[in-house]
């Protein structure tokens, strides 16, 4: 099955986890499969009713932690605590569930039934009324789940992990595959669920999905937080210019000499434009006119999308030049 709420019938039992205690506790996670580590000592404490965007680039290490999270899989060291208990205790009572990015639907039952026989498998849930409409999939109540668009498949994954009523809802990037639409229509849905205080935690591609959904972003790399805060914050924590330029001709030797001069944090060279990630864009830019054959000069403000490969990336060239 493809969400955590159904693999395990939950023990009703409100009123235990407070709403100040941590919605999640990680504290040197750690999951290595033989040779590979995916999750590299991962500290994060998430309060009750954020929304945090787990960002990282394939492989980071995303989905092994949220399995940890999940209580799938157990951690090689280290510690995970959801609403100030074990991951299994937590999903026993209902308090964590998850969306997952396929599986787990039989095509040709309908939605409703879907979400009734997802409801039969708990002592208790919500009405499944309520947990439709919340979803936005009343109005498709009757159709097979087979004739939906992915967008709408996920809108009852969705309908399907609130049935327990969870305190934290995690999403492992829900969205991938949909159309523009879908993709609005599945986060409107979930924000309006998140406003009304679930505490939710997606991991995620799709810079803009975090930019534009989650308080919080939390930046991870090759098993490791390497960033966060709010999108403005990591966004600022490599501050500085993007300079880009062509340069005819040029060698990865000429263009790994940029790192030398003040400023120059990382260095980059595809065909013939060259990349640059600067805090002194002016010397750069005076540089690459007047000491080399760059023409087609362009200096821009980092994005999110530059942030992000700032600190998730090596430079090109070696540290020692600096
Ligand atoms: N069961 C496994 N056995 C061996 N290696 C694994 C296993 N699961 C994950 N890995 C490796 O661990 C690392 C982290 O993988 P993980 O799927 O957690 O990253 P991710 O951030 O979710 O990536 P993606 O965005 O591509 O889904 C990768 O190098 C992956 O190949």
């Amino acid at each position: 099955m493809s969400t955590a709420s159904i693999a395990r019938t939950p023990v009703p039992d409100p009123g235990t986890a407070s709403a100040s205690v941590p919605a999640l506790v990680l504290r040197g996670l750690t999951q290595r499969f033989g040779n590979v580590t995916a999750v590299d000592g991962l500290d994060l404490t998430v309060q009750p009713g954020e929304v945090v965007a787990f960002l990282g680039p394939n492989g980071a290490g995303k989905t092994s932690t949220l399995d940890m999270v999940l209580g799938l899989t157990r951690p090689t060291a280290g510690m995970v605590q959801v609403c100030g208990t074990t991951p299994r205790d937590a999903v026993d009572r209902g308090w964590i569930s998850a969306v997952m990015q396929t599986g787990g639907l039989l095509k040709d039952l309908t939605v409703a039934e879907t979400v009734e026989l997802t409801a039969s498998l708990f002592a208790s849930h919500q009405p499944l009324d309520a947990v439709m409409e919340r979803a936005g999939i009343a109005g498709i109540a009757e159709r097979r789940v087979g004739k939906c668009s992915g967008g709408e498949q996920q809108r009852l994954r969705f309908a399907m992990a609130l049935l327990s009523d969870p305190r934290l809802l995690v999403l492992d990037e829900p969205t991938t595959g949909m159309d523009v639409e879908g993709r609005r229509a599945f986060w409107g849905a979930i924000q309006a669920d998140a406003q009304k205080g679930r505490t939710v935690i997606f991991a995620t591609h799709y810079l803009e999905e975090a930019d534009a959904y989650a308080d919080r972003v939390v930046l991870v790399s090759r098993g490791r937080v390497v960033a966060d805060g709010t999108a403005a914050q990591v966004r600022a924590m490599s501050s500085g210019r993007t300079v880009r330029a062509t340069w005819p001709g040029a060698t990865p030797a000429e263009v790994d000499r940029l790192g030398l001069l003040d400023g120059v944090e990382s260095v980059s060279l595809t065909g013939s434009t060259v990349t640059a990630h600067t805090t002194d864009s002016d010397a750069l830019a005076r540089h690459l006119l007047t000491a080399t054959p760059c023409r087609d000069l362009e200096v821009t403000a980092r994005g999110l999308e530059d942030t992000f490969l700032a600190l998730t990336q090596p430079t090109t060239f070696p540290q020692e030049q600096r």
